[in-house]
Formats: structure tokens, C-alpha cells, sequence
């Protein structure tokens, strides 16, 4: 497999790009971009592709969450360690109560890019570039800090690269330890409904590990996990400074992340981004939104994995909770009885999203697990299995999804309403929706 030249990749045409005005100051950024070494290893891709295999097989569960944007002041120790934290803590959960594995990966070091609905913004009168994620532009309301520029593209690199070295030694260097899982969240677990729920596995999962002491059986799995990155693959002149030959195997991989995903405005299948993630060989995310028909999955799928590599296609459907009973099932159906294998994962954030009366982007817990469990009902029904959830959310206490065990309401968003673009699960929201997922999973609801 071949890389096609930028400039191939720009004359195809690619949706959602941001509007240089300085294209020597542009091209000088990708041109150092070149020359930094990977961020990830190809090999690393390979073994999550692996994992997605098992995924698409029903033998493991997807967990894939994290910021909508990630930002640059949000490279900070404490804050990667919360958001791993609480992706560690939902995978115990999961794994525990459904006795299912787990396959780990953060929307993390590389989230950075965002397509709007909007090019511009307006605000009482002015009207200014819209914010399209750290990687582009910046957030404050100016001309200067909308103003989009490449210098921002190095700078998504030694961000990621920052957050994914934290990353490794958190997962490996003992805080990952299954033993810690009480001390993850002492801090919230006290005044969060899901404490005794959580408390209680950590009890029993502490007494089965001093019997597996006593037996003498310390596996490694105990004391590191295996964590992975992904983003969506959004900007071109960042994601294909970043696609490498692998020397091992002679192919292209996009080594700015392990998993990067195609998002729904950019899905075209005669554009761009769907033309440059066909030549990689990571494991590929395709969003699928409500207007998906099947022949445009199967379209997408013939494209991205000529080969029908296992464990190669991922499709995340973000369909709304008022429509996943309804569309789902034909689309799932009949990519099935084509033969694709693909794993089916659900995004229950992107298509329930609303504004509230007093001006806040927010999403309801209620629509939020609804979605999932209509993703698992249809799952159930045609015998297809439900792989996994990719899900928007933080570490940190927020307010910027409504309901949840702490039943927070349109009054409560204002105290901590901190995303740049969309609203997150807070901690006690995302331990909440694991738990009702082990149950979905378990079949016990
Ligand atoms: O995260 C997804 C999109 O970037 C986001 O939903 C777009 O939001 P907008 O409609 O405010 O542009
Ligand atoms: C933009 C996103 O989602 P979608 O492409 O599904 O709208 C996202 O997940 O950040």
C-alpha cells in the first residue's frame, strides 16, 4: 500500500479543513512534523487491531472515552491521571460484573481537532472563524486567537506526546495495579450514589486477589493494563505528516495515534479522509449517524478493508436514542449478511444533544443509557453482539450532562461547565453508565 502525496489527498477534497491564510508558514509545520519520530509504534497498532478482532468476534468489550476536546492546558499530571482513572475504574467494573475483557482506549493524546456544524461563530454581532479544537485555532472570542494556525499542529504533537508518556507510566509504573482500585476514588466515592456499588467489588476484588497471593499466582495482567490512543483523524496535514512506513512490514500507518476514526461529517466516500485511512493498516473508527444507509456502510467497509483484515473496521453508530430502535436493525442486518465484519460499537453522546433554555450545550443521562440500551436490545434481537461504547467524558466532577445519580438539572450547569465544544459525563455519571452497561452486559437487564 502506497501513501498518496498531500496534495493528491487535497485535490480529492476533504470536508472540514481549517483555512490557512499563511501556506508557506503551513508547510513548514508539516515539514518539521515529518521529521518527529512516531508517537505510537506500529506494533502496538497491530496488537489492538488484535484486540478489536476479539471485539468483532464477541470474545471483548470496547471502552473507548475521554475529552470531546482535548486541550492544551489540559496536559497536566493531575488531569490524565483522572481521566485514566476513570477509565480504568469503568473497566473493572465492566470486566468484573460481566465477566467480560475489556479493550481499553482513550479518546487521548491527539483529541484535538473538531468539525462544527458552523464555520463562524456570532456572538451580539460579531461574527469570528468558529473554534475548531486546540489543534486549529484558539478559544477565546478574539480575531487573533480564532485566527488558524499550523504552529498549533507541532504543538498537538508535543501534547500528545506528553499525555501518552503519562499515560504508559500511569497504566504501567503501578498506578494501574488492580490493588489501587480502592484508592482511585476516595475522594469521590464518599458522596457519589454509585460508592457502596463500587466499594463492594473493590471488597471483593481485594479478597480474590489475597487468594490468588496465597495460591501464588501473580500474573502481570494484575498489576499493568494495556492502554490505548485514539482521536479522530480530522486534520490532513497533521495525520499524514504522520503516516509512516512501518519497516517491519513494509506498510503505512498513521503512528499519531493506535486508533483513529473517521468522523461523521467527514465520511465521504469518494473524500479525503476515507481515501487516506484506506492505505493505513491501524484499526479504523467509522462513525455512522442516522442518515447511514447500508449500502453506504458496506461502500465504506469495501474501501477501508479490501482485505478484510479482522479486527481492521469498527463502526460507531451515533444514531439518537429517539431513532437506534429504528434504523439500526436493517443496518446491522445487512452489513451482516454481506459478510463485513466489523466491530458494532455505540456512541450514545453525539445524537443526543440539545441546548437548554438558559443556553448550555447538554445531553440527559436518561437519553444517554436509553441509546445504549436500545444499541443492546437490537444487538440482542438479531444475535449480533454489542462491542463496545465510545463515550465523551472527563475524570473531573463537571456539570455538563443533566440527570445521572445526582440528578443534576439546568440550574446545576452553570458551577462547572469547562468543555470547549461538547458536553462530558462527570466521574459519578461514567462509574453510573459502566454499571448499568456490566448489567446490559451480563444479561441481567
Ligand atoms: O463533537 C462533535 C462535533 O464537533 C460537535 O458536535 C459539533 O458541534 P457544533 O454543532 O456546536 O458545531
Ligand atoms: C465529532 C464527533 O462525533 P461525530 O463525528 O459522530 O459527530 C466526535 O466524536 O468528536
Amino acid at each position: 500500500m502506497s501513501i498518496p502525496s498531500l496534495e493528491d489527498l487535497r485535490a480529492v477534497g476533504a470536508a472540514q479543513q481549517p483555512t490557512y491564510p499563511d501556506l508557506d508558514a503551513r508547510d513548514r509545520a508539516v515539514e518539521k512534523l515529518r521529521k518527529m519520530p512516531p508517537l505510537v509504534f506500529a506494533g502496538e497498532c497491530d496488537a489492538l487491531r488484535d484486540k478489536m478482532a476479539a471485539v468483532t468476534r464477541g470474545e471483548a468489550f470496547l471502552l473507548q472515552g475521554g475529552d470531546c476536546a482535548e486541550t492544551f492546558e489540559g496536559v497536566t499530571a493531575e488531569n490524565v491521571r483522572n481521566k485514566l482513572r476513570v477509565l480504568l475504574s469503568m473497566a473493572v467494573v465492566l470486566t468484573y460484573a460481566a465477566s467480560v475483557p475489556v479493550v481499553k482506549v482513550g479518546r487521548l493524546a491527539g483529541q484535538y481537532a473538531k468539525p462544527r456544524s458552523s464555520d463562524t461563530e456570532t456572538r451580539d454581532g460579531v461574527t469570528l472563524p468558529a473554534y475548531r479544537g486546540d489543534a486549529v485555532n484558539g478559544f477565546d472570542f478574539t480575531p487573533e486567537a480564532r485566527h488558524p494556525d499550523p504552529q498549533r499542529l507541532l504543538d498537538v504533537y508535543h501534547a500528545s506526546s506528553a499525555t501518552l508518556n503519562l499515560a504508559r507510566a500511569f497504566t504501567t509504573g503501578g498506578y494501574a495495579d488492580l490493588k489501587q482500585m480502592h484508592a482511585w476514588n476516595t475522594d469521590f466515592v464518599r458522596n457519589s450514589p454509585v460508592r457502596e456499588r463500587y466499594e463492594r467489588i473493590g471488597d471483593e476484588i481485594d479478597r480474590a486477589l489475597a487468594f490468588m497471593e496465597a495460591i501464588g499466582a501473580d500474573p502481570d495482567e494484575l498489576h499493568t493494563v494495556d492502554f490505548y490512543s485514539s482521536h479522530e483523524a480530522l486534520v490532513l496535514e497533521y495525520e499524514h505528516a504522520l503516516t509512516r512506513i512501518d519497516s517491519r512490514t513494509d506498510q503505512p500507518y498513521d503512528v499519531s495515534g493506535h486508533f483513529v476514526w473517521i468522523g461523521e461529517r467527514t465520511r465521504q466516500l469518494d473524500g479525503a479522509h476515507v481515501e487516506l485511512l484506506s492505505r493505513i493498516a491501524n484499526p479504523i473508527g467509522v462513525k455512522l449517524g442516522p442518515t447511514t444507509t447500508a449500502d453506504d456502510a458496506l461502500a465504506l467497509y469495501e474501501k477501508l478493508n479490501p482485505e478484510r483484515i479482522p479486527g481492521k473496521i469498527t463502526f460507531i453508530t451515533r444514531f439518537g436514542a429517539d431513532k437506534i430502535r429504528d434504523l439500526l436493525p436493517t443496518l446491522v442486518e445487512k452489513v451482516t449478511a454481506a459478510g463485513a465484519e466489523v466491530a458494532w460499537v455505540t456512541d450514545p453522546m453525539h445524537g443526543n444533544t440539545f441546548a437548554t433554555d438558559n443556553g448550555y450545550k447538554t445531553r440527559e443521562f436518561d437519553a444517554v443509557i436509553d441509546e445504549v440500551r436500545g444499541f443492546f436490545e437490537v444487538h440482542r434481537a438479531l444475535g449480533t453482539w454489542p462491542g463496545g461504547m465510545h463515550v465523551e467524558l472527563t475524570g473531573d466532577d463537571v456539570t455538563e450532562c443533566l440527570g445521572g445519580g445526582m440528578k443534576l438539572s439546568a440550574q446545576d450547569l452553570e458551577h462547572r461547565y469547562e468543555t470547549l465544544c461538547d458536553p462530558r459525563l462527570n466521574r459519578a455519571q461514567s462509574l453510573e453508565l459502566a454499571f448499568l452497561v456490566a448489567e446490559m452486559l451480563a444479561g441481567r437487564s
